[in-house]
């Protein structure tokens, strides 16, 4: 596989400043070829910078949201600029639990997405499906949807792709392999007809939903599956595991 993998932990709304330093001297101690691969912890804005001081450099501290606003009368929000200016230059947008609890529309997904390229962020811009969509064979309907608003996007360089499908997230219901793939190669055939096949080729798309260190060399063997996110088991002395098996997968 010529692209690097991409292992991300999200870490919602989980940890404090002892669970970093606990987290942090299981992950710096862990022996890894790095190079490989690319890893990030997303943990909540709080500890952006706690968590940045402790891990190891070689992985990436990414944000969990950002508004698409720069400045101004917008309590309780996070701008591009203030992730940047503490050091952050990664964020997780589009996430389904900010398009389902929260009720971000797709529209400003996209919005917020574009604006935190445009700001020299890169992004994980997360899609999937429901179970209620999947059953009406609505998947790739509704990947379709939630890409439209980032089809003009002038750049894909700083850009992953999540797929993680609703009903496998938290649930212990992770997708099969056979699955997982399916709708990471529309996912990638999509990018091929609308976006370039260059594009498409580079892409990374990584899959998220239940993913443990039990079935994570299985989903990583698949050809278009480029990497995960990683939700309860990030919190797991396990995440390493979990990014050896992509490493051994190489
Ligand atoms: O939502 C996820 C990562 O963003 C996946 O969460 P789980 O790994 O806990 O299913």
């Amino acid at each position: 596989m010529s692209r690097k993998p991409f292992i991300g932990g999200n870490w919602k709304l989980n940890g404090s400043k002892k669970f970093i330093a606990e987290m942090s001297k299981v992950f710096n101690e862990a022996e890894l070829d790095s190079e490989k691969v690319d890893v990030c912890i997303a943990p909540p804005f709080v500890y952006l910078e706690t968590l940045r001081n402790a891990l190891r450099k070689d992985w990436i501290v990414s944000a969990q949201n950002c508004t698409e606003k720069p400045k101004g009368a917008f309590t309780g929000e996070i701008s591009c600029g203030m992730l940047q200016d503490i050091g952050i230059d990664w964020v997780i947008l589009g996430h389904s639990e900010r398009r389902h609890i929260y009720k971000e529309s797709h529209e400003l997904i996209g919005e917020k997405t574009k604006k935190a390229l445009e700001n020299g962020l890169s992004v994980i811009f997360c899609i999937g499906e429901t179970r209620e969509e999947r059953e009406k064979n609505l998947t790739n309907q509704v990947l379709i949807e939630q890409l439209a608003p980032i089809k003009d996007i002038p750049d894909w360089t700083n850009i992953v792709i999540a797929y993680e499908p609703v009903w496998a997230i938290g649930t212990g219901l992770v997708a099969t392999p056979a699955q997982a793939e399916e709708a990471h190669l529309f996912l990638r055939q999509w990018f091929s007809e609308n976006i370039s096949t260059d594009v498409s080729e580079k892409l990374r798309i990584i899959y998220g939903g239940s993913v443990k260190p039990q079935n994570s060399t299985e989903l990583i063997k698949k050809p278009n599956v480029d990497g995960f996110l990683v939700g309860g088991a990030s919190l797991q002395p396990g995440f390493v595991e979990i990014v050896k098996n992509v490493i051994k997968n190489l």
